[in-house]
């Protein structure tokens, strides 16, 4: 659909502290550092003048400004080392001298502790961690230049913190820097501790702070957080360091793992599979095992991730080999990191240390802005450790400019939707990629369905020719960001110096690198391809000749007499022999698909006109199951307006025309979907994921990658297009082994459509909406004429006589609402779009889904019903806007035939006079 991410940068700073400053945020965090849309109120100061200190000095950042990073860490950790928090930010006044121009409103300033008043300045009013090296890369941004004092105490704090943590875990081996993982284990997540106290974004922690801040601290500030280098919130962070939660994942696969020395001690089988491993769940040594450098394991610790799981154990080893793969496993089984990890192990490891003024190393495409977000997110944390490094993020919706200026001043790790990527492929000519060793497709089905596909093939052709050519200009469209001008300065200085470097790296990895490709090959032979869904199919083998060599495929294959799943990596040739020797498509190896075990699934057989009154029962029936955490449940539906209307219905109208909120006390009701503005959608998707209980109602945008904790029940309201889109949308619950429930809707009709599902290997179970009876909405009591109904109700919902009673009383309220639609013109605008929306929808169901799925199957007056309308509407062939449109149209021509008879009327008149 129209949910192709397009891009928002979210660049963690450079490891230069020359400008400092975000722009100030008034989201409190949950918009994106610079990419808020917004220019700055007034062209600010360049660096070179800010830097200057009272006596007309340069301050050393600047004196060392083509000095490498290590050594410049060193001299400003000289500078400052011991040095009490604040004296770095009593320097500021020095760095803007009394009579330099400052922007108005700003030269009468209260000047104590102006380096921590900028920070919250820039966080938005939010208080901001000094000791959180995040914060410090969140302050660069292009429109306030100045603080370079404040910037490098800042950065010698955060090397001293960094020193501290290798020390300490030097010493006691990581041990005890876990979170303690009961909680995560149970789902017992405590949301409080993990919210922002600004609005929005997530609590800034330090990476060891006194007092028990430190992740296996007491303090409700501890434990390992996915932390983006751009303070948005990352949903992950709320259940990742759940190391039982990787034990319970493999138990759930019925593979080995290991975890947490509770976990351990759950099962004999999972105790066995630690000790076979010769791991010790609590050490880095789970991680570094698998060849991974010991600085990212500790890093891994730090954030949480106790020990690798299943299908980490997988690919880890194989893309450290060099090797391009398609991955394919489970939803929620940890695949972002699978790939993540050996990407940033491979780009610590380069020697000379990679700048970012060399460009993109890495690119990681999503379909979805969110899980651009989301990805983003992850990276950013374990980048943490490796200041040279940065993360970066392209996305639609965002400021082209600001992305532009980030592209140039450089993004070692960047991840992109297609379309944006294609277009600063295409357009940016400071966009370098000649570098590129990771090319990382997320969701690759998904990202080659039609829509994408042609985008890919041209981004993978531009990316091969850069490469060949070397130079990894962009496609020569001259950039024309007259606000951005003073960065290329800088990038160009970045830009020689990375010529020089680049030169002398190609091939060159660091000791600790476990394997590289060779150093004699050419940069597009170099780069490594890794396609990765819970859901790759056939269409893949086309990409794979495309962009792959002999990649090897990693996933679950079922072994054992007991057919149990257990990782594997073969070949793409090994694997179709093996389907078609097992009696499977041999075109398709990869046809049928495998779900978590702690999945419940059920189906719901529901007649059109009585769809709506069935989802709102379902919706009070999961709502009222409380468990510990939250309750969250997800609804999917087919169109953007099917997402409104019903968020209007279900919020706004129903307690007006029930008497009551549909929802519990507290449990919000939530929208997302392609349609709405970029920073709605950013706040739901972080808002969500922080809500304790909450009711989600969106579009396939939320269908794959999103990692909301504690999704309890998902409802599918609307059937989704194809089985793998089935798959995804029920993956958002029973993640990493935790227990979900997904329910489907099916109109009578559609009920074969289970029987598709079973040949691909989803096991639905029949749930009967009589056993609903009793969550059925009833009319309000003002509403005459349902007494006698309502009390044979009261005397047996459940025998067939009440269920029979509540479904007519439900009819009732039903008729009830459509009279409060048909009185706002607002909602029965909505009605007759989202109506006219799921009917095309409808139709788009293709391949082997069809002819379940056709529209002459369904009695519009029924499904019009449903969306609250007493009349089907017609014009089924033009969407709302479309008809405002043609009706427009159609009125303007008429004035003007108008007009014209007036005219001639006159002229008329006068021949005549
Ligand atoms: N080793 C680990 N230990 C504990 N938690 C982990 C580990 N690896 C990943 N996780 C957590 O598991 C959750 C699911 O991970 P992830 O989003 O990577 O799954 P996925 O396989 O990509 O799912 P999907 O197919 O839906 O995209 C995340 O919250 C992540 O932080």
């Amino acid at each position: 659909m129209d949910d192709e991410l397009e891009l928002n940068i979210s660049i963690p700073a450079p490891s230069q502290p020359r400008k400092a400053a975000a722009p100030a945020r008034k989201d409190g965090g949950a918009k994106q550092n610079g990419d808020s849309g917004k220019a700055p109120a007034k062209p600010q100061p360049r660096p070179q003048a800010n830097a200057k200190t009272n006596n007309g000095k340069v301050a050393p950042a600047q004196q060392n400004g083509g000095v490498k990073p290590a050594d410049r860490r060193q001299q400003h950790a000289k500078q400052n080392a011991g040095a009490p928090a604040k004296q770095p930010q009593q320097a500021k006044p020095a760095s803007r001298g009394p009579t330099q121009a400052t922007p108005k409103g700003r030269r009468d300033r209260p000047k104590q502790q102006p380096g921590k008043e900028r920070f919250k300045r820039a966080a938005g009013g939010r208080s901001m961690d000094p000791d959180d090296p995040d914060e410090l890369l969140r302050a660069d941004d292009d429109d306030e230049a100045d603080d370079v004092a404040a910037v490098m105490g800042l950065m010698a704090q955060r090397e001293a913190v960094l020193r501290e943590e290798e020390q300490q875990a030097a010493g006691r081996g990581g041990k005890g820097k876990m979170r303690a993982p009961a909680a995560e284990l149970e789902g017992v997540v405590d949301f409080g501790d993990d919210d922002d106290e600004g609005g929005g974004g997530r609590k800034r922690r330090r990476l060891n702070a006194p007092g028990g801040g430190g992740p296996g601290g007491s303090n409700a500030n501890s434990g390992g957080i996915k932390a983006s280098g751009r303070g948005n919130f990352t949903p992950g962070s709320l259940i990742h360091a759940a190391p039982a939660a990787a034990t319970a994942a493999a138990t759930a696969d019925g593979a080995a793992a290991d975890g947490s020395k509770k976990a351990k001690s759950k099962t004999g089988a999972e105790g066995a599979a630690t000790d076979a491993d010769g791991t010790d769940g609590g050490s880095t040594a789970a991680w570094t095992s698998l060849g991974l450098a010991p600085s990212l394991s500790q890093q891994l610790q730090t954030l949480g991730f106790a020990a690798p799981t299943p299908i980490q154990r997988a690919v880890v080893p194989v893309l450290l080999s060099g090797r391009d793969a398609l991955v394919r496993a489970q939803t929620g089984s940890g695949k972002t990191l699978s790939y993540l990890l050996p990407v940033i192990h491979d780009l610590q490891a380069q020697q000379p240390r990679i700048s970012r003024g060399e460009g993109t190393y890495a690119i990681l495409l999503a379909p979805t802005r969110e899980l651009c977000l989301q990805v983003h997110d992850v990276a950013s944390g374990l980048l943490r450790r490796y200041h040279w490094l940065v993360a970066g993020l392209l996305m639609g919706g965002e400021n082209r400019a600001h992305e532009k200026a980030r592209l140039r001043k450089g993004v070692s790790v960047l991840a992109a939707s297609p379309g944006r990527l294609l277009d600063h492929l295409q357009s940016t000519a400071a966009f370098r990629t000649s570098e590129l060793r990771w090319l990382v497709l997320d969701e690759a089905d998904r990202l080659l369905d039609l829509g994408f596909e042609a985008k890919l093939r041209q981004i993978t052709e531009l990316l091969n020719s850069r490469a060949a050519a070397g130079g990894g200009q962009g496609g020569g469209g001259e950039e024309q960001d007259g606000e951005e001008e003073g960065a290329e300065e800088e990038v160009e200085q970045a830009d020689k110096k990375a010529k020089g470097k680049g030169k002398g790296r190609k091939g060159q990895t660091g000791s600790n690198s476990a394997s590289a490709p060779p150093p004699t090959t050419s940069p597009s032979e170099r780069r490594r391809t890794v396609l990765v869904s819970a859901t790759l199919h056939r269409q893949l083998g086309a990409l794979a000749e495309l962009a792959l060599r002999d990649p090897a495929v990693v996933g679950f294959e079922r072994q054992g007499g007991g057919g149990e799943l257990l990782p594997s990596t073969t070949t793409l040739a090994a694997a179709t022999a093996n389907a078609a020797a097992a009696g499977g498509p041999a075109e398709d190896p990869l046809s049928s698909f495998s779900l978590p075990a702690s999945l419940r699934q059920t189906w719901l057989e529901v007649p059109a006109k009585e769809r709506l009154v069935a989802l709102a029962a379902l919706l009070r029936n999961r709502t009222a199951r409380r468990r510990v955490g939250g309750t969250k449940v997800v609804v999917f539906l087919s169109s953007c307006v099917g997402v409104e209307f019903h968020h209007h219905l279900l919020g706004e109208l129903w307690s007006g025309a029930a008497g009551a909120p549909l929802l519990p006390a507290g449990c919000r009701l939530l929208k997302l979907h392609g349609d709405m503005p970029q920073a709605q959608r950013t706040e739901t998707f972080a808002g969500f994921a922080k809500e304790g209980d909450g009711v989600l109602l969106c579009t396939d945008v939320a269908a794959r990658g999103l990692d909301f904790p504690n999704v309890s029940t998902i409802i599918q309201y609307d059937v989704p297009g194809a089985p793998a889109e089935y798959v995804h949308r029920v993956g958002r619950s029973a993640r990493m082994g935790a227990a979900g429930e997904a329910v489907l809707l099916l109109m009578p009709h559609e009920v074969p459509y289970v029987s598709l599902l079973r040949s691909r290997g989803v096991m639905l179970e029949q749930e009967h909406l009589d056993k609903l009876a009793r969550w059925l909405p009833t009319p309000p009591p003002e509403a005459a004429g349902e007494g006698g109904m309502k009390r044979r109700l009261k005397g047996g919902a459940s025998d067939s006589g009440g269920a029979c009673a509540a479904r007519q009383l439900a009819q009732h309220f039903h008729r009830h609402l459509s009279v409060a639609v048909s009185r706002d013109p607002h909602a029965a605008k909505l009605a007759t779009d989202a109506f006219r929306s799921y009917v095309r929808a409808y139709a788009t169901h293709s391949g082997d889904v069809k002819r379940w799925f056709a529209v002459r199957n369904l009695h519009l007056g029924h499904v019009a019903h449903a969306f609250c309308l007493r009349e089907t509407p017609t014009a089924m062939g033009s969407s709302g806007a479309v008809a405002d449109r043609k009706r427009r149209k159609r009125e303007a021509v008429a004035a003007q035939e108008q007009e014209r008879y007036k005219k001639m009327k006159r002229a008329a008149k006068r021949i005549a006079g």
